[in-house]
């Protein structure tokens, strides 16, 4: 990084704090800064400069310097943008932002309405300094190339990009909203942007949204005391979507040491725990696994290891059943008619029951090895019994069943791990390799991070089966005598 990159970094900062300052209803503690974190890939963050005890309130952030479909111009000079991007977005029921029933569909696009809006009208936009310390590149997946997508391998982040989606969903819902209002948002006779660059401007605006924006909660008395100016119509609109100046300059971690309170005025933002000087002040995103936290902000951490997670298709147990048991073709029709799909589930999600923090922000408890996700064992019960009653000679006593389900995990463990091409051991060497860039790095830590997971909960069915006595073989194929075909 050059001196001039430096430099031009640290005066964006330094006046959006004088900016933040200034705002009526703002405080921002003495011991505190902003900091140019991205020697260690971290953007800018917020840090002690001196010591902070416990329970002190480090900024407050007044509601009126949110920027969302309430404080914007936009709302007075087109107000039936929202009520048109509403109903488009609930029109097809369509997921806005990657994640299936995450976010209602019309918050997001109204939010990145507000945000082109705002940043096309920059120079006029009360939040010049703060949009100008907004990122305008982003580490998340959705911007990879496809040799650096092919670095995660059999993680399920791959199919839960949705890149596709959201070009379709700008093209169709933001682009025909800005062309209506054109002279709003291209105030001043300003260039018009072609289709695609208003889908790509969309793009980095709903990428800072998902890293950025707050779920902004009202409490219940305010949402009738404040239907007067807006900020809450009904009931479901209590929780609003809204990016929040200088709360999301903290970056978070597992472990974290301040806790943003949503007051009805303002938001503050106050001390867990003692914090030193020199100490980041850390917020927290929530339980995410890597994998996740890489999808939705573009980072990864150590700390948020124990919330990774592995997910596994039912199609798979299926398959590890019919090989474990070695059942043929006839039975297996038969006991697969009895499973309803509309009762099983599709997927299975492999995880630690790990507790989150204590209430000084701090991880107490290391996390246990993953069991055999409880839904995957009681569909397997219910293949077992269907096969029973497809061929009364497959019929297990309690033991055995429970012998089978564990060679059956195991097996669904192993084909899982098989579909990632390199090992747990290859991928642990090449993370401590100095030459990979910063993206494979981050790969590397999410399918280290599943395949640990895997190996965790294989080493637990080992520990169970020695303790139950029971040898894998056991749970392995009935011998020969016992094997009667249907
Ligand atoms: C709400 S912003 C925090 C401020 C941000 N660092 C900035 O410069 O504007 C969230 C983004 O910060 C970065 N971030 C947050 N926590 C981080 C961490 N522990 N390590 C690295 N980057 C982090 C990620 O890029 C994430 O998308």
């Amino acid at each position: 990084m050059s001196r001039i990159q430096a430099s031009e970094f640290e005066a964006k900062s330094q006046k959006f704090l004088h900016w933040f300052k200034s705002l009526p209803g703002a405080t921002f503690h003495d011991h505190l800064d902003i900091r140019d974190l991205r020697f260690q890939e971290a953007g800018r963050g917020i840090i002690a400069v001196s010591d902070i005890p416990e329970d002190t309130t480090l900024f407050t952030i007044p509601r009126t310097a949110i920027i969302n479909t309430v404080t914007s111009q936009l709302s007075s000079l087109a107000p039936s943008v929202f009520a048109e991007s509403q109903q488009l977005g609930e029109e097809d029921g369509s997921e806005s932002d990657g994640e299936p029933g995450a976010q209602v569909p019309d918050q997001w696009l109204s939010l990145i309405l507000v945000m082109i809006y705002e940043y096309l009208n920059s120079t006029a936009s009360p939040w010049k300094p703060y949009l100008d310390v907004l990122p305008d590149s982003f580490e998340t997946p959705m911007f990879w190339s496809s040799d650096e997508l092919s670095q995660l391998q059999a993680s399920s982040i791959v199919d839960k990009i949705g890149k596709e989606q959201a070009d379709e969903m700008f093209r169709s819902k933001i682009v025909p909203v800005v062309t209506k209002y054109e002279s709003v948002f291209y105030p001043d006779g300003n260039p018009k942007l072609t289709d695609d660059s208003l889908i790509a401007l969309a793009h980095r605006m709903g990428s800072t949204i998902m890293a950025y924006a707050f779920d902004l909660e009202n409490e219940e008395d305010m949402a009738v005391s404040d239907e007067d100016d807006g900020w809450v119509e009904d009931k479901e609109a209590q929780v609003m979507m809204g990016m929040v100046p200088m709360a999301d300059i903290l970056n978070a971690d597992a472990e974290f040491n301040a806790h943003v309170n949503h007051g009805e005025n303002d938001l503050t933002v106050t001390s867990l725990r003692p914090i030193k000087a020199g100490e980041e002040v850390l917020n927290y995103y929530g339980p995410h696994p890597n994998s996740d936290l890489l999808r939705r902000y573009g980072y990864v951490t150590p700390k948020h290891s124990r919330y990774d997670v592995v997910e596994l298709p039912w199609e798979s147990t299926l398959s590890a059943v019919k090989e474990t048991l070695a059942i043929d073709d006839n039975t297996w029709g038969k006991a697969i008619s009895r499973i309803d799909p509309e009762e099983t589930e599709d997927t299975f999600v492999l995880e630690r029951e790990t507790g989150t923090t204590d209430s000084n922000g701090l991880l107490t408890n290391p996390a246990p090895p993953p069991e055999i996700p409880s839904d995957m064992e009681e569909q397997l019960q219910l293949i077992l019994k269907a096969i029973s009653k497809a061929n009364p000679g497959l019929q297990l006593d309690k033991v055995k069943r429970k012998a089978v389900g564990q060679t059956v995990a195991s097996r669904v463990f192993e084909a899982k791990l098989a579909q990632y091409p390199t090992t747990l051991e290859e991928d642990r060497a090449l993370l401590s390799d100095p030459r990979i860039g910063r993206r494979q790095k981050m790969a590397l830590f999410v399918r280290i991070g599943e395949k640990a997971l895997l190996r965790e909960a294989l080493d637990l069915i080992r520990v169970h089966h020695d303790e139950n006595g029971i040898s894998v073989e056991e749970g392995g194929p009935p011998r020969k005598k016992t094997r009667v075909h249907g």
